[in-house]
């Protein structure tokens, strides 16, 4: 098994290139579902966005915040019956942009639009918050009440992702690095390796997930890069429902390139090589050594497998919602496998 998932980080083609336009379209995406959902973030908003958002508060969207535990009977099927017609408006949003792209190549003679240099539309943009909403609140009955934990490599998103998904279920984000710097006087990550130690960290790590598993619920928590190798942390984490963000390496190596390694101590490096190749050469030898332990939660979503099922061609061209809202499919896969399937009432 890790020798296939080691595979797929280490023989994927990943394009992945920040150009200008990439970096502005995933700040405005980011900024978008951001004060959407985190109103507290002071983004300034433009007209478009705060029309967006307009509508969206004003939207008659299915409520199941009435509902207790996991959907039964014939909600059950109704919610079936809005996922298909849900699938039915993301493929013709999909279809829409996949004919935008072709158009945009053709119109363009050159190989300039590798999809990473396309700007979602503001209608794409709009359809894919009001699926992320949707689909939270189809899941929020699965869940019921249950704490999401994200788990992945450093750099994989679980903040921002996770901010997304917390927001979309008005649930609380924690992010477990933080709380240990909060329990530590506001030492840094950094500072708590270089002064400490690792194993300080670890257990203060351990401490972090154990209240928060023990003391709330309607959590997400963004765990920290190496909450996976110590077998208690499962435990605790096991009380809610555990994400993996499995971002290929080469991927985890741009983000880092692009904001440094300060706050990542595990990354340090002596500088020799250029950070890009040194991000990557750290991460593999840190995936070597945990790769497996991801596996042990109880879904995995795999960027390369949304990109693909998306049509993308590179795996930079996901937002953060889009991973957000693949996050709560597979939520609500899991336990519609594990609590069994429900039928509709007589049947
Ligand atoms: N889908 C995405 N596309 C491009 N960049 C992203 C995406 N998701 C996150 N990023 C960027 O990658 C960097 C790391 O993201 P984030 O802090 O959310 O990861 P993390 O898993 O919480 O990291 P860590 O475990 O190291 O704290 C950030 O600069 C973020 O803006
Ligand atoms: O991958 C890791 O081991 C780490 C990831 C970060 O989130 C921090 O928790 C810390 O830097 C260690």
């Amino acid at each position: 098994m890790t020798e296939r998932i080691f595979k797929t980080h280490k023989s994927s083609k990943v394009e992945y290139s920040f150009t200008p336009i990439k970096r502005e379209r995933l700040r405005e995406s980011l900024c978008l579902s951001s004060c959407l959902l985190a109103p507290p973030l002071t983004k300034k908003k433009n007209n478009m966005e705060v029309a967006t958002i307009q509508r969206f508060q004003c939207s008659s969207w299915i409520d199941l915040r009435t509902f207790e535990g996991k959907p039964r009977g014939s909600l059950r099927y109704s919610l079936r019956f809005n996922e298909d017609k849900r699938l039915k408006v993301v493929s013709l949003a999909l279809d829409k942009r996949r004919d935008h792209r072709l158009r945009s190549v053709s119109d363009n003679n050159s190989s300039v639009l590798e999809t990473g240099s396309l700007l979602h539309s503001p209608s794409d943009e709009e359809q894919i918050l009001k699926l992320l909403q949707r689909k939270a609140e189809e899941v929020k009955p699965y869940l019921n009440g249950r704490s999401i934990y994200l788990v992945g490599m450093m750099g994989s998103g679980k903040t921002t992702v996770g901010k997304i998904m917390a927001g979309a279920l008005g649930y609380t984000l924690f992010d477990s690095d933080t709380l240990i710097e909060q329990a530590m006087n506001g030492t840094s990550v950094a500072e708590i390796f270089e002064h400490f130690g690792e194993s300080v960290f670890r257990e203060k790590e351990t401490e972090a997930l154990k209240k928060l598993s023990l003391t709330y619920h309607q959590v997400v928590v963004s765990t920290g890069g190496g909450a996976v190798i110590r077998p208690i942390n499962w435990k605790y984490m096991h009380k809610g429902i555990s994400i993996w963000l499995d971002v290929p390496l080469e991927v985890l190596a741009h983000r880092i390139a692009a904001v440094g390694t300060d706050s990542r101590p595990l990354l340090h490096d002596d500088e020799s090589e250029d950070i890009y190749t040194a991000a990557l050469n750290r991460l593999s030898k840190i995936w070597d050594g945990r790769g497996e332990a991801y596996n042990n939660a109880n879904a995995r979503v795999s960027l390369e497998n949304i990109a693909l099922k998306l049509g993308y061609k590179s795996v930079s061209d996901l937002t953060p919602t889009e991973i957000a809202i693949e996050a709560f499919e597979h939520v609500q896969s899991y336990l519609d496998n594990k609590d069994g399937i429900a039928r509709p009432d007589g049947l």
